[in-house]
């Protein structure tokens, strides 16, 4: 079957995606709708015979099967021996949802409640540091535990009324520092994001908070909070129960913004809209449960993707958000996708046939624009570019701002697909007054090729409910891909090598190894290091 797909990839590379518009209502046929949520995909070199090819594809991947088996809460993580939940913590029916023949919905919605009555707690001022209310609030957490409640608060900034909410995730010094330093410890709360508790830059992080809070404040341990999955190292820490808000083994880091892990976003934009944010995401996945492939939005954009990487060979994806407070979406979707399908052994342990999930990268518009754009345009490589944009800002005053923004959007698909010819480019410089070899010299500068493909995704405006329904959106994109490809989107063992080399390089850093075990390169690094610090 891939290679169907990849003869077909190959056959499509000089289609000229312009022309493909003749036919008629190909702006239709290759466009799908949920609620107001537009989907274009017209501007690809995908014709019907392909899109066809790849929905049987997925089909002959047992793509549905492999669908009701994580919304019903099989193992369907093998090599973790997990099931995949995430979905159930937005399961806003309750409708029931069994894991190894229990219903996991009450204890769902009973942290849910828990979660909610904290946020009001802390917005309200009924939960106070020991200098009053609470004025701050700080996220320590990395990866999942960080990139998902950042990315979401910015999104939603219009409704972020509660106390400031700050993110610390490095391990470099400077981030708690820069972080602290602005902060008074005694009406500021520190949550604790892990969900295993062990993550090493996470838990130095919140050593650093503690010793902090403790140089100012009686009882600081009072003023933490736990997200995680590891009740006995919280009660290490020295949380107190009523502070740690549990989650499952079924909850990946990178899909785990919906519960626990949200509630600084909960905080910061209060539990009410926090519940439209998880409605969205419940929308899109009744969406993508029950509706047939071909209008299937998650299931078309993995196809889109499928058919641009493995089908056309295109190694990279350009996420270009216009919409200024998606600013963090390309890092996010850069964990969700890369460390979900960045794998190159099957599920059943052999080598993937076909190249594993694209290089995922981004910025927002219009800001890519004048940074990078150029190369999408006018480089050698073609990259496949992901444009999402909002019919309306939250700026009625700047109105104009929005429509600009929106026609830089759209221009950019245009000329991507449209592209400039010599002939046309000929034009503009004897327009200029060029002529001879100068012209023709000047000209060849000035040729975009065109025929480039690229997706757009419209929105009426970002708000809590649509934040869902994208994210949700991009998470079933990636199960799809995963079930296609038949790797498990749902481990990160590829992240594991290097932890564990950090941790036996620390002590020949400190001088109390001689790091004999390193290559001649490390060990040239560590000398440096060792002669040129202050000590
Ligand atoms: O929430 P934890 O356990 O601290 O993990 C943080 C992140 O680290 C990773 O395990 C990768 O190192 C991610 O998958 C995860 O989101």
């Amino acid at each position: 079957m891939w290679s169907e797909i990849e003869k077909r990839g190959a056959a499509a590379a000089d289609r000229d995606i312009a022309k493909m518009f003749e036919k008629g209502n190909r702006e239709s046929d290759f466009s799908l709708q949920f609620e107001d949520f537009l989907f274009d995909y017209s501007k690809t070199q995908m014709d019907e015979d392909d899109r066809a090819a790849l929905i049987e594809l997925a089909e002959a991947s047992d793509l549905a099967s492999r669908r009701d088996a994580m919304f019903s809460g099989e193992e369907i993580n093998e090599t973790e021996g997990r099931a995949v939940l995430h979905t159930a913590l937005r399961n806003l029916s309750a409708d029931p949802v069994m894991v190894d023949g229990a219903d996991v919905m009450p204890g769902v919605l009973d942290t849910l409640t828990r979660m909610e009555d904290f946020a009001n707690a802390v917005r309200s001022g009924t939960f106070t540091g020991a200098g009053g209310q609470i004025t701050d609030v700080v996220n320590i957490g990395i990866g999942g535990s960080d990139l998902g409640p950042v990315m979401a608060h910015h999104a939603l900034s219009p409704w972020c009324d509660g106390p400031r909410v700050h993110y610390v995730s490095n391990i470099d010094g400077a981030h708690i520092r820069e972080t602290l330093d602005r902060l008074d410890p005694a009406t500021t709360l520190v949550i604790v994001a892990s969900k295993t508790f062990t993550t090493i830059e996470t838990m130095t992080n919140a050593e650093t908070a503690k010793r902090w809070m403790a140089e100012t404040v009686k009882d600081p341990a009072a003023q933490f909070v736990a997200l995680s999955t590891a009740d006995d190292l919280t009660a290490d820490f020295g949380i107190a129960p009523d502070r740690v808000f549990g989650f499952e083994d079924w909850v990946g880091g990178r899909y785990s913004v919906w519960g626990p892990i949200g509630l600084s976003l909960m905080i910061a934009i209060g539990p009410d809209h926090f519940r439209d944010f998880l409605s969205g995401g419940h929308m899109m996945d009744a969406h993508f449960r029950a509706t047939p492939f071909d209008q299937n939005m998650p299931v078309m954009l993995a196809l889109v993707g499928i058919w641009h990487n493995q089908g056309m060979g295109h190694a990279t994806r350009a996420v270009l958000p216009y919409d200024q407070r998606l600013l963090r979406l390309p890092a996010y979707l850069q964990q969700l996708e890369m460390e979900s399908n960045g794998k190159s052994v099957a599920m059943d342990g052999s080598e993937l046939g076909v190249e594993s999930g694209p290089i995922v990268w981004g910025e927002p518009g219009t800001n890519g624009q004048h940074a990078f754009y150029q190369l999408i345009h006018q480089g050698t490589r073609i990259v496949p570019c992901e444009f999402l944009v909002a019919a309306e800002g939250h700026e009625p005053d700047l109105a104009h701002h929005h429509e600009l923004l929106v026609a830089n959007c759209l221009a950019q698909s245009e000329a991507l697909m449209r592209g400039r010819s010599l002939e046309e480019a000929r034009e503009i410089m004897e327009a200029k007054g060029l002529t001879g070899d100068e012209l023709e010299r000047q000209a060849r500068h000035r040729v975009f090729p065109g025929n480039r493909p690229s997706v757009t995704m419209i929105y009426p405006k970002l708000t809590p409910n649509m934040l869902g329904q994208i994210v949700a959106l991009y998470e079933h994109r990636v199960f799809v891909e995963g079930v296609i490809l038949g790797i498990n989107s749902f481990d990160q063992w590829g992240v594991e090598l290097g932890k564990e080399l950090a941790k036996s390089l620390a002590p020949v850093l400190a001088g109390d190894a001689d790091g004999a075990d390193k290559d001649p390169s490390t060990r040239a690094l560590v000398a440096y290091v060792q002669a040129h610090r202050g000590n």
